[in-house]
């Protein structure tokens, strides 16, 4: 059985599944750890090693040993220390086999293909066929995808000359199979690839290689046979010579259309071109922990929201009043609707999704919203939401009566581009009772991957005196990285808390 424990119990264990993944297509299975308590002696907790063949080369991972506690940790702790955070708690989940969504490269040759990650400063690619952070099933579709190229004579991609077939693949991984006992979904999961095919689109030459590829894998691991490894195969196609994986162009090729995944207290849907978490346990161990800051019937705005998933986990599990979800990817409004249809009493609720820019027009998220959870890409907070964020309640008057204030400048706007991203947004349910538009959000949740952004942007709330941070947690979202998922929450400080504190400043001064 697979083992999630968390740092609330004292006593934290490190082990995983010793259960025998599928015994054809070069099987996956979970490396078996003994069982052993993290807390105990240094010696026994070295068997929280990585173990990877990999380790050297490849430069998915920069730590072997203790991946119970990123190096990166004892600089968190202190951090938060510092800032009046003492109860920090840091959670652990899987610690081999949690990685559900890989973007890889491909690169070699037909012969002698190489599927992995580049080389620490090269675009040399790294084979990582026995990847330690990989969920199994992504490695076994990883060695039939390798079969494929070579029996079909699929040409990798050559970057400098721009040619070749095959650029990249993204395999991700559904665990939810409500066919199964709980108890056997993660390891049975199985393999959504998407392949990012060199050509403009299913016209070009060289598409019947890319058929005759996608035929392979379904006919060798799809839902006809006893192993069925293989969800589904679809085509991004990309002819771009930048750094960019994913064209805008993506088809559904075979197997089941529609990926569903369970996380958050609901059932999600997540096509292969939205943003979707890597750590799929690790994930609903962080909605769980989010849910309980998130009071009962609240109305909130998801800010980068993806394809809504905490937005919607939050609508389900705490009756939210309202929830809007904002993202810039339009992509992720399809994965969107096809959540909300599954969604429970969809009409007694007020759930929208919004293509747009967070950071355009910032306000006009924020203002009537109680609840504010941001959760942006590596990089952190873009600069006009942080602003708005710091100023928010500089002066709430101002803010409601100015004529040019946001929800003016909303009704009058005039940009073609913005126009039609509104035109884009879903709206969903049909409670009216939004409560004030005007009203001031009084808890802000960040949800960060990137520590380095974090600190920063947490400085910035903190002195503006606007915000004050009342609780974190840390996640092992990325066990073998430097990277870990925080959890913060932050409440708005209230006039007459600003109001104390000037005046206590200004006394000492
Ligand atoms: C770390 S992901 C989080 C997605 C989502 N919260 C989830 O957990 O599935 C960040 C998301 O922010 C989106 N994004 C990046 N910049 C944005 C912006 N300025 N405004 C809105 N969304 C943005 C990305 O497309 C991506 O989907």
């Amino acid at each position: 059985m697979p083992l999630c424990v968390f740092s609330s119990s004292p006593l934290t264990t490190c082990r995983l599944s010793s259960t025998p993944f599928r015994t054809s297509l070069s099987p996956p299975k979970l490396p078996a750890p003994p069982l052993v308590n993290l807390n105990a002696a240094p010696s026994s907790r070295q068997s929280c090693v990585l173990e990877c063949p990999h380790f050297q080369s490849c430069s998915g991972c920069t730590q072997e040993l203790n991946l119970h506690r990123p190096l990166v940790l004892e600089e968190v702790e202190n951090f938060f220390e510092g800032v009046g955070v003492s109860d920090f708690a840091f959670d652990n989940c899987r610690l081999w086999g949690w990685r559900c969504r890989a973007k890889l490269a491909v690169r070699g040759s037909s012969v002698q293909p190489l599927i992995g990650l580049y080389k620490e400063g090269t675009h040399d690619v790294v084979d990582i066929p026995e990847c330690k952070a990989h969920h199994p099933s992504i490695n076994a579709a990883v060695e039939l995808l390798r079969q494929g190229i070579t029996e079909l004579h699929i040409d990798p991609y050559d970057e400098d000359e721009g040619t070749g077939d095959l650029r990249y693949v993204q395999m991700a991984v559904t665990t939810y199979n409500t066919s199964l006992p709980a108890s056997d979904r993660y390891k049975n999961g199985k393999v959504q690839v998407a392949l990012v095919w060199n050509s403009r689109n299913e016209r070009s030459p060289n598409y019947e290689k890319l058929d005759a590829l996608a035929n392979f894998l379904w006919r060798n691991a799809g839902s006809r046979n006893t192993v069925h490894l293989i969800h589904s195969v679809w085509a991004n196609f990309q002819t771009s010579t930048n750094n960019i994986i994913f064209g805008n162009r993506w088809r559904h090729l075979l197997g089941e259309r529609d990926f569903w995944e369970h996380v958050g207290g609901i059932d999600i849907s997540l096509a292969p071109s939205s943003f979707g978490q890597a750590n799929t346990q690790a994930f609903n161990a962080l909605l769980r922990k989010l849910q309980k800051y998130v009071p009962n019937g609240a109305s909130v705005a998801d800010l980068y929201a993806g394809a809504g998933v905490i937005g919607l986990s939050l609508a389900a599990t705490r009756k939210c009043r309202s929830v809007k979800c904002v993202e810039v990817n339009k992509e992720s409004k399809l994965s969107f609707e096809k959540t909300v249809e599954r969604f429970p009493n969809v009409v007694e609720r007020n759930i929208s999704w919004h293509h747009a820019d967070a950071s355009d027009e910032p306000f006009s998220w924020l203002m009537g919203s109680d609840v504010i959870v941001v959760d942006p890409p590596r990089k952190g907070l873009d600069a006009r939401l942080l602003d708005a964020l710091q100023t928010i309640t500089t002066d709430e008057k101002d803010q409601k009566s100015s004529p040019n204030s946001s929800h003016q400048k909303l009704k009058d706007e005039k940009r073609p581009w913005i126009l039609r991203a509104r035109e884009a947004s879903v709206q969903v349910g049909t409670k009216t009772n939004l409560g004030d538009p005007q009203s001031l959000p009084q808890t802000l949740i960040y949800i960060s991957c990137g520590w380095e952004s974090f600190k920063q942007d947490c400085k910035s709330l903190l002195s503006s005196k606007r915000w004050h941070l009342e609780k974190a947690h840390g996640f092992n979202f990325f066990p073998g990285t430097q990277s870990i998922e925080v959890l913060a929450v932050f409440k708005r400080r209230q006039r007459a808390q600003l109001k104390k504190k000037s005046g206590k400043k200004k006394k000492r001064s």
